[in-house]
């Protein structure tokens, strides 16, 4: 009986992913006349070479020979867009924002575990969600958190002073960047600690199966675009979770457990809130009627909202485990490049050291307040610089809902010699708006557009790039995608970048560890790793007391 369900659900899934694929073979689409790299396997199409730990050279290479708009080929014969143009990515990411929709990959994934709830993705949630926490990470807000912010780093510095007080030490920078990011969106927005700079703590259990889930989420597939999407809401929670149980697939079973510890982390964030309130505790009440943090926001306004326009409990959770996850790994991918780029520029690394003393001579003491830490200039300029030429997610995945005419900022040379200024894109087509190649179109920032120089953003930057009116919610950047489902979180993500840089640079130097390459693997999220050991994501960088 459980195996006879399981194969129904897998062969119905492998019936449809037939199906549509011979449709795509024999169809012919408006696609067709776009420049475009050759060849590409029946199963993979290009996404093998897109979509793998070392796509950099490729990413590059697909930009420089065809230009900002390419047809790429997906799998079992799907035809798929690469694109950069301005003028496109505008209408992806405004415009026409409806029709180019998210696809709710891992959203799609853990809704076959837990319920649709879990990862606050899809549209219907979006749309609840509304503008309910569009002002949590606003300039107004950051400014309170400023102080939490240091008290979370000044103890990430103290386990780094006990660790090299004595002698250089080799510190896995990546592993501590991820604890102190949690720690900090934990303690500023939602009111929980996860004593994640502790060694050995729970959260530690946290971010271990959180950095599973890029290579998880590969594995997964094509089954992911094929499979899941037809399946994941069929009958209840918990038949679904059954059938998963009994499917004998690795990638489903760790994407399971990666479910099942961020659903219990949630549950342990929200939940005595919740309780408190339905069961009358003033005290607690109070504290979320009075805190302006994203969950007492959420709670607060969902109290208020009413019939469909209330999240239910099971979406409550889906928006924490998406604020965790989307403010974790992200901003401390960043952090830590930052901090690998200094190792190899001591020139800036000290520059930047320079700056941060000098201020915190002017204040007095090692806390700035919000105002001197967002116009120190050169460490503005690092971290913009770095946020451009090394986005923490390269590139995103939008579907299109309906047919839809693509415009171009300047006409793109089509295979049959003619000049293209649109292209219909098909309903159902696979968009990959490139937040990377924008980023380094060297039609914006010019020849050396490839290149980290912080200094760009200090001489002022070229009206190619101020007029292109990109569509990114920030400084002209595509790293923080734009519209709708841009990132909430930008200034939170900055603000973060800046008080660790500050804390860490003014006590410790960081250098290359000895011997040790460090290659970064571009997966959803970009993360480092050593050359010979890819499995592992990590940054091992020699730290030593600054003198
Ligand atoms: C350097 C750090 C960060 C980067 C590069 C980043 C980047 C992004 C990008 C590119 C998206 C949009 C993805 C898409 O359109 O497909 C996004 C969405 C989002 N970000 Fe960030 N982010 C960062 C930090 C943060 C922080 C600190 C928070 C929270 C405080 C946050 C919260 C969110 C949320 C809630 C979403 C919407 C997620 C969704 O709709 O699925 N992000 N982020």
């Amino acid at each position: 009986m459980i195996s006879e369900l399981a194969r129904g659900v897998l062969t119905f899934g492998i019936g449809w992913a037939i199906f549509k694929s011979l449709k795509r073979v024999f169809w012919r689409s408006p696609l067709d006349n776009l420049p475009g790299p050759p060849g590409g396997s029946f199963l993979a199409g290009h996404f093998n070479r897109v979509f793998t730990v070392d796509a950099w050279d490729y990413h590059k290479h697909l930009a420089m020979t065809y230009g900002s708009v390419v047809k790429l080929r997906g799998v079992f014969g799907a035809k798929a867009l690469f694109v950069y143009d301005p003028k496109a990515l505008h209408h992806i990411f405004i415009k026409d924002q409806h029709i180019f929709d998210k696809t709710e990959g891992f959203a799609i994934a853990a809704g076959l575990v837990w319920g649709e709830g879990l990862f606050a993705t899809s549209g219907e949630q979006h749309r609840k969600q509304g503008k309910m926490l569009s002002s949590v990470f606003s300039g107004a807000r950051m400014r309170n958190m400023v102080p939490t912010f240091y008290d979370v780093t000044h103890k990430l510095r103290d386990t780094f002073l006990a660790k090299v007080s004595t002698s250089p030490k080799e510190i896995d920078v990546l592993d501590w960047m991820s604890r102190t990011t949690l720690e900090l969106i934990g303690q500023s927005n939602l009111g929980y600690t996860f004593e994640s700079l502790a060694e050995d703590s729970k959260e530690h259990t946290y971010t271990r199966e959180l950095k599973k889930f890029p290579d998880i989420y590969a594995q997964l597939t094509p089954a992911r675009e094929y499979v899941l999407p037809w399946v994941y809401n069929i009958g209840t929670p918990a038949f679904r979770r059954w059938v998963v149980d009994h499917i004998p697939w690795k990638p489903l079973r760790e994407l399971r457990d990666i479910a099942d510890v961020m659903k219990a982390t949630s549950n342990d964030i929200i939940g005595p809130k919740q309780r408190a309130m339905q069961e009358g505790n003033e005290a607690v009440a109070d504290q979320v009627r009075g805190g302006d943090d994203f969950l007492n926001v959420l709670l607060r306004e969902n109290m208020k909202a009413s019939g469909d326009d209330r999240l239910t409990d099971e979406e409550l959770l889906g928006q924490v485990s998406t604020l965790t996850h989307a403010a974790m790994d992200t901003t401390s991918s960043a952090v830590s490049r930052v901090l690998w780029l200094l190792s190899h520029n001591v020139d800036a690394q000290n520059k930047l050291r320079e700056e941060i003393r000098q201020a915190h001579d002017m204040c007095g003491g090692d806390r700035l307040g919000y105002d001197e830490l967002v116009s120190l200039p050169f460490l503005d300029a690092v971290c913009r610089e770095t946020l451009r030429l090394h986005p923490p997610a390269p590139t995103t995945v939008r579907e299109t809902r309906e047919d839809v005419i693509l415009p171009f900022s300047k006409p793109v040379r089509g295979i049959d010699g003619s000049e293209m200024y649109d292209v219909l894109v098909p309903k159902g087509t696979m968009v990959f708006p490139s937040f990377l190649s924008s980023n380094c179109d060297p039609d914006l920032w010019g020849p050396d557009s490839y290149e980290w120089k912080p200094e760009r953003w200090i001489e002022g930057l070229p009206s190619s790039v101020t007029d292109a009116k990109l569509p990114g919610v920030d400084s002209h950047l595509m790293t923080f995608s734009g519209g709708k489902s841009a990132c909430i979180g930008f200034k939170l993500a900055q603000l973060e970048m800046k008080v660790v840089l500050c804390v860490l640079l003014d006590k410790f130097k960081f250098a290359p560890a000895n011997g040790k390459e460090i290659e970064w693997k571009m997966a959803v999220l970009v993360t480092p790793a050593v050359v010979g050991e890819l499995g592992v994501t990590q940054l091992p960088l020699e730290v030593s007391l600054a003198d």
